[in-house]
């Protein structure tokens, strides 16, 4: 299945589009699945005008992906990114003054999940943990404080924008059976980089208490990289129930994942564990093992704090394809998705959720 999906990917990569590139190429593709043979996916236009010129390219598509041995039937939608105007909710500002604690009603638990250095796997861990804990029957919630480098949305292969009918309080969006929340989702494009402290703190505030979450078992909360503003105030104003830290077992993502579990610890949030993400790459053709990022760092680091190396995840191609198509590969079967319900599990039996 793994090489239908594979074939399916590089015909994609040359039905050429109007404009120039093609349909990967100019990251037309969303919620690409495909299952026994049948190939389904949506192009998504960035405007009406546009998805009218994608007709010709989805009737090439459509003809293109028939011809791939193995696949059975082809079902591809064309979309337009709806020009929704951000809601008319003022977003950021300065925090407003509140006495209780930073927990929405109706939440019982909140786990941030943070890394010291960026592109370690962070949302890819936070993504799939939720998908898994709801396959386990929890009622999950993911929000994504990444600010600066919003990916949940995409990585739910959700691009509608949460809306805000009253001015007040904000309607999640629901993807793959968790309530989902994005910061960057609620702003205008390219205005999130220009956020100071104050303002991002505001912003975070909002995104817990004027959310409407529900009752959920967990929230799970996708932090920037780094020890910034976002962490220190979730850290004190936020009764989070524990953080875990996600981490390469490369040298430097490994200093900087110190740092973030020395912020953790000064701000008395309690550490429930350490993942070690891309720990191994296993080649597809000779099965032999690499460890492109070093070896044994994260769980040297786990021993010396005395926390539970909670999962040691591989390098795998079709975590990175599932989450470029929106549909975490925990979703599926197969040896990530048991890892990830291995870690749900594990949090589940813990107690933790
Ligand atoms: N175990 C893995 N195997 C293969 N690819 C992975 C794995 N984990 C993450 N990736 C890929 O690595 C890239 C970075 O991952 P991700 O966005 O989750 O990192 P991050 O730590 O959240 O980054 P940032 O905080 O900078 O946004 C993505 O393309 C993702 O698909």
């Amino acid at each position: 299945m793994n090489d239908v999906k594979s074939e399916v990917e590089s015909v994609l990569a040359r039905v050429k589009v109007p404009g120039g590139g093609t349909l990967l190429s100019e990251d037309l593709v969303r919620a690409l699945v495909v299952e026994a043979g049948d190939v389904r996916f949506v192009i998504e236009a960035p405007s009406a005008e546009v998805a009218r010129e994608m007709e010709p390219v989805r009737r090439a598509a459509e003809e293109a992906l028939q011809g791939i041995p193995g696949v059975t039937s082809v079902r591809v939608a064309v979309t337009a990114h709806a020009a929704a105007p951000a809601p008319s909710l003022k977003m950021g500002g300065h925090m407003k003054p509140q006495a209780e604690p930073m927990r929405p009603e109706g939440v019982k638990a909140m786990i941030a999940i943070g890394s010291g250095k960026g592109g370690v796997g962070k949302s890819t861990v936070s993504s799939n943990l939720a998908v898994a804990l709801a396959r386990a029957g929890k009622r999950v919630g993911l929000l994504d404080a990444d600010i600066h480098g919003p990916s949940q949305p995409r990585m739910f292969g959700v691009t509608k924008r949460p809306a805000s009918p009253d001015g007040k309080r904000i309607e999640p969006l629901h993807a793959h059976g968790v309530t989902l929340m994005s910061v960057g989702a609620m702003l205008p494009e390219g205005k999130a980089v220009i956020w100071r402290g104050p303002m991002l703190m505001g912003a975070l505030q909002q995104m817990l208490m004027q959310v409407n979450w529900g009752e959920l078992d967990v929230l799970l909360i996708d932090l920037p990289p780094g020890t910034g503003d976002v962490q220190l105030t979730l850290g004190q104003k936020a009764p989070l129930t524990g953080a875990i830290v996600v981490s390469t077992p490369q040298d430097v993502a490994l200093i900087d994942a110190q740092k973030a579990l020395d912020a953790f610890g000064t701000l008395k949030v309690p550490l429930l564990g350490l993942i070690e993400n891309m720990a191994v790459f296993t080649c597809p053709h000779c099965g032999k093992d690499s460890h492109i990022f070093g070896h044994g760092g994260v769980v040297a680091e786990a021993e010396r704090l005395g926390v539970p190396l909670l999962a040691q995840l591989p390098i795998d191609l079709d975590t990175r394809l599932a989450g470029d198509a929106g549909t975490p590969v925990a979703l599926g079967e197969g040896p990530m998705a048991e890892a990830y319900a291995g870690l749900a599990e594990r949090l589940i039996r813990g107690g933790i959720v």
